[in-house]
């Protein structure tokens, strides 16, 4: 009785509030409205200014005309693509040079980058007490453990609240290097929970922190492959300007003078989201769902006819969504993908899966060219495949669980947030982040409750 009650009133109030949260699409153009903080021509509006990273899809002449070019993303002033070429010239690992770039702005020489990667290995420890929270904790989505987590740092930090350079960058290494602790052990405390025997696995010294997660998770069932290609992914995820939705929200709540755990946490519930980082998991299902509807993985002509379907809403999770294709930057290609395409294509050799590499690049192919027939065009769109679409694949290969792909991206991201947490506290022209919004609702005059009807 008591839940037919809460149903009615449930009902009854979404009703009202599907009416309310409709707009006139015109009012937005009638009003001068950024829709998503987008201007007309799907770029971004410019909201601040940054020295960490830089995301690059278009080039703009003079008369404002856009021109889409091959996408390119900085770090600091350095191509992406230099520095993984680089490191892997040079057969090492990147991901602690990125992370003391990225936080500094400086590259490290021989010397900083062996003491720095020391210490990043030293301080990846948890507190038992820590440790035995998470254990404790209840729930089987690791983003959500991730955030409650980081929240709960806060009360064993003796100086949670001070934004000094000294104790943001203090908390920053500590997060940086915990996050795969974390989230090895929230995924370990999962496996228990379905009944599986519980590891954990103190990280070791002498391992960088692409191994140490690796170790945390499988013990020493893993290969160096498997070490250089989360190494990579954890590059390649590091940084995204300071636009991308999670940034942005670390930014914006960082501008209200809150502590790092506050503004993390936040940024972690805005990547979880399917447009952001939560869509390399929502790849992978929709892969499942294109591999048990298309008979034929070679067919152009059965893709094709799905994919359709698939932008009409009439297939899939029917929001007119293909998941990895699109992005709010880059129009010919995100340096990104390039990466972990080569990345995913050695592995299916190896691995025996190229089939289903090859199932990959057609989906990439046709999507891009389905969406720019049926869309594109209209609304002057040019897509690409972004990161999310080969990275499930190659985790997969790697043999790690789905549970942990957007936590994957965190653990690379927080080096990001941090980073420009950081600049947001400590440029002195700082202001809180306040946009406005334009009232549309009809201005009514209060009616005392007893004439109410
Ligand atoms: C790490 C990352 O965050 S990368 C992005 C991961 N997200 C995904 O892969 C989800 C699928 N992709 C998308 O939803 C979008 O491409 C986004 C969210 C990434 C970027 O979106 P936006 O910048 O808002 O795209 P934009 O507004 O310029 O798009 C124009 C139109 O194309 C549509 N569109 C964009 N991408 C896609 C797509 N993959 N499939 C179908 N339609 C799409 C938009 O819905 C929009 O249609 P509308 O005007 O009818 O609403
Ligand atoms: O820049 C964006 O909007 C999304 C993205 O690719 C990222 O954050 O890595």
């Amino acid at each position: 009785m008591e839940r037919l009650l809460d149903k009615e009133i449930v009902d009854k109030i979404s009703a009202t509030v599907r009416v309310t949260s409709n707009f006139d699409p015109e009012l937005f153009q009638k009003m001068n409205v950024k829709r998503g903080l987008r201007n007309e021509d799907h770029t971004g509006v410019v909201v601040g200014l940054t020295k960490v990273g830089d995301v690059v899809g278009y080039e703009r002449s003079e008369d404002g005309k856009l021109t889409p070019i091959p996408g390119k993303l900085i770090y600091r002033g350095i191509s992406l693509e230099d520095i993984v070429r680089g490191t892997q010239k040079e057969n090492r690992l990147g991901f602690e040079e990125v992370v003391y770039l990225i936080l500094s702005g400086n590259m490290p020489n021989k010397k900083e980058l062996k003491e720095f990667s020391e210490l990043m290995s030293c301080i990846m420890d948890l507190k038992p007490k820590i440790v035995m929270h998470i254990l404790d904790l209840v729930g089987n989505d690791i983003m959500n453990y991730l955030s409650r987590c980081v929240l709960e740092l806060y009360t064993f930090d003796d100086k949670p609240d001070e934004t000094t350079p000294e104790n943001l960058i203090r908390q920053s290494l500590n997060l940086v290097a915990t996050f795969p602790t974390i989230i090895a052990y929230a995924h370990n405390a999962l496996r228990h929970s379905n009944g599986k025997s519980l590891h954990i696995r103190h990280p070791q010294s002498n391992l960088s922190l692409a191994e140490n997660f690796l170790y945390m998770m499988k013990g020493h069932h893993y290969t160096q492959l498997d070490v250089k290609i989360l190494d990579l992914a954890l590059m390649v995820h590091a940084d995204h300007g300071g636009g991308n939705n999670s940034t942005f929200t670390v930014r914006v709540t960082s501008s209200t003078g809150t502590d790092t755990y506050s503004a993390i946490a936040a940024g972690i519930g805005s990547l979880k989201g399917p447009l952001h980082g939560g869509a390399n998991l929502k790849v992978i299902d929709m892969m499942k769902n294109i591999k048990t509807n298309v008979k034929d993985w070679t067919s152009v002509e059965e893709v094709d006819a799905y994919l359709l379907k698939i932008l009409n809403k009439e297939a899939y999770d029917r929001t007119g969504l293909i998941y990895g294709i699109g992005h709010a930057i880059y129009t010919i290609s995100d340096p990104r993908t390039m990466l972990l395409k080569e990345m995913a294509r050695e592995l299916a050799i190896e691995k025996g899966r190229e089939e289903e590499y090859n199932f990959y690049k057609l989906l990439e192919e046709r999507a891009i060219l389905n969406f720019m027939e049926k869309k594109g065009k209209n609304v002057n769109k040019q897509v690409c495949a972004n990161v999310d679409f080969y990275s499930g694949f190659v985790y997969d290969m790697i043999g790690l669980p789905q549970e942990i792909y957007t936590p994957l991206f965190a653990m690379a991201r927080i080096v990001g947030w941090c980073a420009h947490r950081i600049e947001e506290l400590n440029f002195k022209q700082k202001r809180i982040i306040r946009p406005a919004y334009k009232n549309a609702a009809d201005i009514k005059e209060y009616i005392p409750i007893a004439d109410r009807k």
